[in-house]
């Protein structure tokens, strides 16, 4: 299992004898955000992302899961995963040692966000798992495999996105969990609640994305 971590484990927390044989190193008790990405490449407002679930959610760790590929983007832009969890790690380097890079799903030949997080779940019981997306993905995720399976296997936080927000709060899964949405002021008791379970965390915003940062790695000097 190739993972990695962004540096020491924080105190109190390192993990236990044999952690490193289980793969990521959790351990039971632990709020832990799952934070599933292309990073093609990482930037600013993922670390933003992170940073935000941590400190609203109070986790003790969160996963960076470098997909193999978005199963509803094309492939043809998507660098190597070598490249992407490079990339991925020099990014979560910059927001602390809590930060753990893995290519789990690739690594367990999974693609659909439903089966990781089932695995994830049989694999670590004891663990109190998150699922965090920005809001764009809010917008769209009544098109993803199992999505109200996923609802129902574990707390999700969305992390407000520019571009997104309205979309997002009127989107059909906002709409059809809006029961079981968790007030903002209260997210820290979301890793503990049992699903379905969720919460819209907003501003301060970040405009980052990575289809901006390949247009302006794609463009020629002259073009400015
Ligand atoms: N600036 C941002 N603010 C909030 N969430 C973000 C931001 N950038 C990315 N995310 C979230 O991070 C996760 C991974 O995003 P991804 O790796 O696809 O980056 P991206 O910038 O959206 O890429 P692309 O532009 O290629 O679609 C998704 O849940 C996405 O919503
Ligand atoms: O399982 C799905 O149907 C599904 C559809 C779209 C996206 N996802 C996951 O959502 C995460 C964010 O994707 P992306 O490409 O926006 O970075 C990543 O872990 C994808 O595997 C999952």
């Amino acid at each position: 299992m190739s993972f990695f971590h962004a540096g020491p484990a924080p105190k109190g927390l390192g993990p236990r004898p044999g952690a490193l044989r289980d793969g990521l190193g959790l351990q039971a008790g632990m709020k832990v955000g799952l934070f599933g990405g292309s990073f093609n490449p990482a930037h600013d407002g993922h670390a933003h992302v992170a940073e935000t679930a941590m400190r609203r959610l109070d986790l003790d760790r969160v996963v960076w899961l470098v997909s193999p590929q978005n199963p509803l983007k094309s492939n043809h832009e998507t660098a190597p995963l070598s490249e992407r969890m490079a990339s991925a790690r020099g990014v979560a380097k910059t927001v602390g040692p809590a930060m753990i890079v893995s290519d789990f799903e690739t690594r367990s030949g999974v693609q659909w966000t439903i089966d990781t997080l089932r695995l994830l779940k049989a694999r670590y019981p004891g663990v109190q798992f998150v699922w965090l997306m920005g809001s764009d993905n809010l917008a769209s995720f009544h098109r993803w495999r199992g999505w109200t399976d996923i609802m129902h296997l574990m707390p999700v936080a969305v992390i407000a996105r520019p571009g997104s927000q309205l979309d997002s709060r009127t989107a059909p899964a906002a709409s059809r969990y809006a029961r079981f949405r968790i007030p903002a002021p209260r997210a820290g008791l979301l890793p503990s609640l049992q699903a379905p379970a969720w919460t819209y965390l907003t501003a301060p915003l970040n405009p980052r994305s990575s289809t901006a940062m390949r247009a302006t790695a794609g463009r020629h000097p002259a073009e400015g």
